[in-house]
């Protein structure tokens, strides 16, 4: 049997390293393995493990856990940390297919792009481990004689991490190596979809030498889960990935203990396409752009506007790419569109197609015939702002397209929705790529590329779509407090 006919049911016969794959959580380097809840591939539905169904006493000692490792990881120099998130870094590479195999078990896009994951995902612990020795403080020349002020870097300290299904590898180490590089320490807590890439993340940082108590992992009921680790004045900084209503539920539970937050939330990205285009490019961006993870990501193109000049030669060759997308489990050899999570994301896609259809779109693509778990990626035409899709994250592979007439519209249409994460357009007149650029109220924006994410650049959005950048040099304030220490009585 190919490995892709293989069931999922073994995932642990996949594996070259088979203690990668945890059904545990982890407090204070304890593994607790227990089967309390199923967790499903879905592409079948039918289970690939289980995990523990922590309690809030558990996340309680997690807690504690790493509050009592947060003395010693922060008196580490940069350096050993430095050195530890590089050997994590290593240790990823080197069971990158391994851990791309156990992604695509439970989330179920295709290994190729699983893989493409694993290396982003520890592209983030490479950055911050180079930025982990890049924390400088600064000294201050005193106004008054006698005195001198320092500006000091610290770690926030007991951070909480709550991250969504669609990146469970990368979307942990953009905020995790930011934390340790940072000298925090963590209670993590990854989808209940997907929790064992976070899992063997953190068998990989026990071998890289991060010590018990400093990554904690907890598995199970997410409410029950995030009430303690928002309730607790120990926790001093969340993190968390998402989306927008959760977000701001998280937000106001942690209003009473004033944590530090981070928020990277939904969106609802425009893509437009001006008549000066470059017509291949902006295919090419829209397929980048709209079908990432089956269109499963928060910076996905989610309206597609294009200009009359150019609308029906990008509607053709958009539609052609599109009928030719391999559907099917992600273990395909050539599958390019996986499963979707659940069926409430099936639901949702549904939903949209059906209200847009019903207020006179129309399909640009073939309709095919797929399971429950499958959604169709399809092209749809003559879409207004009155349809539902048009003002709600799809968060499906359905590409709405909006036909405009002028720059002023299409920045109105942009611009007129209560997101502000991503934005694309495609022009080869500089004039209008600054000043459109500059005119889009978003935190990222993609000129002639429908590609934003890099470790390298600063990741976050404006409105509804959060607070706060993860990566760049931004990253790691969010996990560092600045001490302004006055260094008084040095009269000569
Ligand atoms: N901005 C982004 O990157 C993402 C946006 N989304 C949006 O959210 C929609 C729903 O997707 P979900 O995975 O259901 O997102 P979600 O926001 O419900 O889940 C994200 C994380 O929050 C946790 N969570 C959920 N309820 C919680 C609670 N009461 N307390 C503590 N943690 C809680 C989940 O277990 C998961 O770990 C998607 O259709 C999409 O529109 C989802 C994932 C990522
Ligand atoms: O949550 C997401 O969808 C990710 O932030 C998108 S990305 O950073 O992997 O592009």
């Amino acid at each position: 049997m190919t490995v892709h006919d293989t069931p999922i049911a073994n995932l642990r016969d996949l594996l070259a390293d088979p203690d990668l794959f945890r059904e545990a959580a982890l407090i204070n380097g304890d593994w607790l393995t227990r089967a309390d809840l199923p967790v499903l591939n879905p592409a079948t539905d039918s289970p690939i493990g289980h995990m523990p169904d922590c309690t809030a006493e558990e996340t309680t000692a997690a807690i504690a856990a790493a509050e009592a490792a947060m003395t010693a990881w922060r008196k580490r120099t940069h350096a050993e940390r430095a050195d530890i998130l590089m050997r994590w870094y290593q240790l990823m590479l080197d069971h990158a297919d391994d851990l791309a195999m156990i992604l695509t078990a439970e989330q179920g896009k295709p290994l190729a792009e699983a893989k493409g994951e694993i290396l982003y995902g520890a592209s983030f612990v490479r950055w911050f481990a180079e930025e982990a020795r890049r924390i400088n403080g600064y000294i201050i020349p005193s106004p008054v004689a006698g005195k001198k002020i320092f500006a000091m870097k610290e770690p926030v300290g007991v951070c909480a991490i709550i991250t969504p299904w669609n990146f469970p590898n990368a979307m942990i180490t953009r905020k995790v190596a930011s934390g340790l590089a940072a000298g925090c320490t963590m209670v993590i807590k990854p989808s209940d979809f997907t929790p064992y890439s976070a899992l063997a993340l953190g068998v990989l940082g026990e071998r890289a030498g991060i010590p018990a108590g400093v990554l904690n992992i907890l598995t199970g009921r997410p409410e029950v889960i995030g009430a303690t680790l928002t309730a607790s004045p120990v926790v001093r900084k969340l993190s968390f990935t998402g989306s927008t209503r959760i977000g701001a539920l998280l937000a106001e539970q942690c209003a009473p203990t004033l944590k530090k937050m981070s928020l990277e939330l939904g969106g609802n990205a425009p893509f437009i396409v001006f008549d000066d285009a470059d017509l291949d490019a902006a295919v090419e961006g829209a397929m980048a752009s709209k079908f990432r993870n089956g269109g499963q990501t928060c910076v996905c193109a989610n309206r597609i506007l294009v200009q009359s000049g150019i609308h029906d030669a990008f509607v053709a060759a958009l539609a052609k790419r599109v009928d030719a997308l391999k559907v099917g489990s992600g273990m395909g050899d050539d599958t390019q569109i996986g499963p979707m999570i659940n069926a409430a994301a099936i639901g949702k896609i549904n939903t949209h197609v059906e209200d847009a259809l019903s207020k006179g779109a129309q399909r640009a693509t073939a309709k095919r015939d797929l399971t429950v778990q499958f959604a169709d990626p399809m092209v749809l035409t003559g879409v207004t702002t009155e349809m539902q899709l048009a003002n709600e994250e799809t968060f499906g592979p359905v590409a709405p397209i909006f036909r405009f007439e002028t720059e002023e519209e299409a920045l109105a249409i942009a611009n007129g929705t209560p997101f502000g994460l991503a934005a694309y357009f495609f022009t080869t007149d500089m004039a209008r790529a600054f000043r459109f650029g500059e005119a889009l109220d978003v935190g990222l924006v993609g000129l002639n590329t429908g590609v934003v994410s890099h470790a390298e650049a600063p990741f976050g959005g404006v409105k509804s779509s959060g607070l706060g950048r993860e990566g760049a040099r931004e990253g790691i304030e969010e996990y560092l407090e600045t001490k302004a220490f006055h260094f008084g009585g040095l009269d000569a």
